[in-house]
């Protein structure tokens, strides 16, 4: 079995994959804390072979968690942003920097896609450009839907907005301080996203595949107008493609990968652009 391991800010994302059917056995997900310890609902690690780990965590957290499965499985593999990779020239003037599930999230997508718009939304939301032929723009960080609301301090943070809501309802005028709060931030998201996808694809003259991941991507991915793909396992994606273990990692699939969108034409892009603005 290989564990592939996607520490954020917040939760700590585990999943099993067999290695020789490359099915995906079991996941899940705890709180990311001091240390990543397997207990009730953390895999048995006998039947590990290999850990594969993409962490935004803390450094003392990564230390202690790798020290920990190093002394029960084989082989330890952890992601680091680089200044290339896979085909793909980081953008960052300090590539190191680059928060390294960005970097996975860049690489999967384009192992996927050929160039993307890589969106991630979690605690943070963040929007990665990797154009055809493999350059890396940067991006753009915004908060996350929580960490928005959290900001506000309206007595309204443990109100979440319920992931089923259709995008519709939740970019009309709120009528109450919770309704509004969270209409609010998600009309924030949501047009972030649909802005610097337009903006980014202009510039570039070019219309790119859109993907999405993280633990609001449903959600947000409701109030995006153009043509998309959420990837739950998009950073797992990334994973695979850096450490190849299985037959089929090696030929270059990822497990859970989406057919890839196909990108409205950029005249679309340009003119919903321009629409916008008025212009
Ligand atoms: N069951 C859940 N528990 C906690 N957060 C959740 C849950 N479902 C959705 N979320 C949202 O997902 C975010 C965490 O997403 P995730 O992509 O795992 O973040 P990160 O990678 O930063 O840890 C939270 O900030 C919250 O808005
Ligand atoms: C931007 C992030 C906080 C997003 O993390 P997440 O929301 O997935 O927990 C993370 O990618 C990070 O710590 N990045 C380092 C800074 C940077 O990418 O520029
Ligand atoms: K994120």
């Amino acid at each position: 079995m290989i564990l592939d391991l996607d520490i954020g800010n917040t939760l700590s994302k585990w999943r099993l994959k067999d290695a020789n059917s490359s099915e995906i056995r079991s996941r899940g997900a705890v709180w990311t804390r001091e240390e990543w310890r397997p207990g009730s609902d953390i895999p048995d690690l006998d039947v590990v072979e290999a850990v594969r780990i993409s962490s935004v965590a803390r450094k003392t957290v990564l230390q202690e968690t790798v020290s920990l499965l190093r002394r029960k499985v084989g082989a330890v593999h952890v992601a680091h942003s680089a200044p290339e990779a896979l085909g793909v020239i980081n953008g960052y003037k300090e590539p190191e920097r680059l928060g390294v599930d960005r970097w996975m999230g860049a690489l999967a997508g384009y192992q996927l896609a050929g160039g993307c718009c890589a969106v991630d939304c979690g605690s943070a939301i963040t929007i990665d450009f990797v154009l055809p032929g493999g350059r890396h723009l940067g991006g753009y960080i915004l908060p996350g839907l929580r960490l928005m609301k959290e900001s506000l301090k309206l007595g309204t943070r443990n109100v979440a907005i319920d992931p089923d809501s259709e995008a519709e309802e939740l970019l009309a005028p709120g009528r109450r301080t919770v309704e509004a709060v969270n209409h609010g931030i998600y009309m924030a998201a949501v047009s972030a996203i649909n802005r610097v996808y337009a903006e980014v694809c202009d510039t570039e003259g070019v219309a790119l595949p859109l993907l999405m991941t993280g633990g609001d991507a449903r959600v947000v991915s409701r109030g995006i107008q153009v043509p998309h793909a959420v990837w739950p396992d998009m950073v797992y994606g990334g994973l695979e493609a850096c450490f190849p273990l299985t037959a089929a990692e090696r030929a270059g699939r990822m497990s859970g990968a989406p057919y890839v969108p196909v990108p409205v034409s950029l005249e679309k892009i340009r003119a919903g652009l321009a629409f916008s603005m008025l212009l």
